[in-house]
């Protein structure tokens, strides 16, 4: 097959989804343990209070990783079990549970890939102003050095950030995240001091000669224009502006694209840099990009709403992705295949993404850090048979194997999600994994069809799918 030789067959998870113990042991509140208990902002109330319980577990979430033959797990780290209030005193008991963690998974053999930062921000941090302050950029790089310190000798695959464009598209503009603020200028802001805190934190990984790579983890998204008119092809093209160049430059090239940066600095006078800002970014480029796909969207543009922005105020809230929502919108497919969250199965899109990184970026290090069907499995006399999922993931490996056909430099390919877990504002129905856990039986867990399937497709690495 054409999958290298050394490419990692994984799966993902991330802290808050998986974990639970949300104040167990000295660890501190993250922005979820405090959004999730406000009534109504999760479907049916639900948290990660315990979650899939994974802090007492992962012992035994391990060994089925092992029994799968996984070769690697990304997983992230919950910055407020480590750092209770953001910066300081170190919490040594969460600092140990990693450690057991990524020594687990060295004894089988599964190469850690650790994410510092999958949206549970630590609520002290919040409390002096989250990602709109600058000084969360610098907790950032304390957070990120003592991570590199504790487990750098161990642990070679980084990330920093995982979907900047969801922590902060739904933190400062739609408001359905934390801290649920709606105004793309606060968004933008905001967004430049994680850009900042992730050069800072790979500045620190450069400085303190961590053997490993580093890399930004982000959303790839294709658009399509849902007609071939000129202002569709238009509104697909910013679509793309804002989705992938805005979020990918500043980490792959170390600038903005200046076009929208003109526009954002004439409308809201935003992103504001500090001095040294431009040299940070573009000093600091990421070893490897992370992309996570799902999906693809069909765009149109709004006319109305294009009439009504050339006069524009700037008033804040005028738009929705950074302001700029009332120039195009998304809608359904007509031919298009949907899951039942409503997102479109398109996995060409997956194999022109790449491509598509690799012409605006070159010669990048790829690796797949998030793809995965979110269904409700069916259960047919007592076993988990999700043939939807399977179905969705052969389909994104045949996908995947023409982009390294076409010469894409991919190094591994991780399914979200390793086991079921909770999702953000869906609460568990919702289910990715490969291993299911039955919440009315305390959590015990159940190999899925697709487990098996996986096992497969790791020992033939590739060829049988
Ligand atoms: C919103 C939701 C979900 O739980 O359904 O989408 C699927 C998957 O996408 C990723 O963006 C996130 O890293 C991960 O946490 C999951 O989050």
């Amino acid at each position: 097959s054409v999958f290298p030789k050394h490419f990692l067959w994984g799966a993902a998870t991330a802290a808050y989804q998986v974990e639970g113990a949300h104040d167990a042991d000295g660890k501190g509140p993250s922005i979820w343990d405090r959004f999730s208990h406000i009534p109504g902002m999760t479907y049916q109330n639900t948290n990660g209070d315990v979650a899939v319980d994974h802090y007492h577990r992962f012992r035994e979430d391990v060994a089925l990783m092992a029994e799968m033959g996984l070769q690697s797990y990304r997983f992230s780290i919950s910055w407020p079990r480590l750092l209770p209030n953001g910066r300081g005193n170190v919490n040594e008991a969460g600092v140990k549970f990693y450690s057991d963690l990524i020594d687990a998974l060295l004894a089988h053999n599964i190469v850690p890939m650790i994410t510092l930062y999958h949206w549970d921000l630590p609520q002290a941090l919040q409390d002096e102003g989250g990602w709109e302050a600058r000084s969360t950029a610098d907790a950032f790089e304390e957070y990120a050095r003592l991570c590199y310190a504790r487990f750098g000798s161990r642990v070679k695959l980084w990330a920093t950030f995982n979907e900047t464009i969801v922590f902060i598209g739904h933190g400062y503009i739609t408001g359905s995240h934390p801290p649920s603020v709606k105004d793309p200028a606060r968004a933008i802001q905001a967004c430049h001091h994680v850009f900042i805190a992730h050069a800072l934190a790979v500045k620190a990984f450069r400085e303190m000669a961590i053997d490993g790579d580093i890399g930004f983890v982000n959303v790839l998204q294709p658009h399509t224009p849902l007609t071939d008119k000129k202002e569709d092809r238009a509104a697909a093209a910013l679509a793309d502006a804002i989705h992938t160049h805005w979020l990918y430059d500043p980490v792959l090239l170390g600038t903005y694209p200046a076009e929208l940066l003109a526009q954002t600095q004439a409308l809201w006078g935003v992103p504001r840099f500090a001095p040294g800002d431009d040299a940070l970014l573009r000093q600091n480029r990421c070893d490897f990009i992370g992309l996570n796909y799902y999906r693809r969207e069909t765009v149109v543009a709004n006319e109305e709403a294009t009439r009504q922005q050339s006069n524009n105020s700037g008033e804040p809230g005028s738009g929705g992705e950074f302001g700029f929502k009332g120039l195009f919108k998304f809608v359904r497919n007509p031919d298009g295949v949907y899951t039942d969250w409503d997102w479109e199965i398109w996995p060409q899109g997956l194999t022109d993404g790449i491509m598509m990184i690799k012409e605006r970026y070159g010669d990048i290090p790829v690796y797949i850090t998030e793809n995965g069907l979110g269904a409700k499995d069916p259960i047919i006399n007592g076993d988990i048979i999700d043939d939807p999922r399977i179905e969705y993931l052969r389909m994104h490996i045949n996908a995947l194997e023409k982009a390294i056909d076409l010469g894409a430099d991919v190094r591994g390919y991780y399914p979200w999600s390793f086991i079921d877990l909770l999702s953000w504002l869906n609460g568990y129905k919702k289910q990715y994994g490969f291993v299911y856990v039955d919440h009315s039986q305390d959590l015990v867990r159940k190999r899925k069809k697709s487990f098996f399937w996986y096992q497969n497709v790791i020992a033939s690495h590739g060829e049988e799918r």
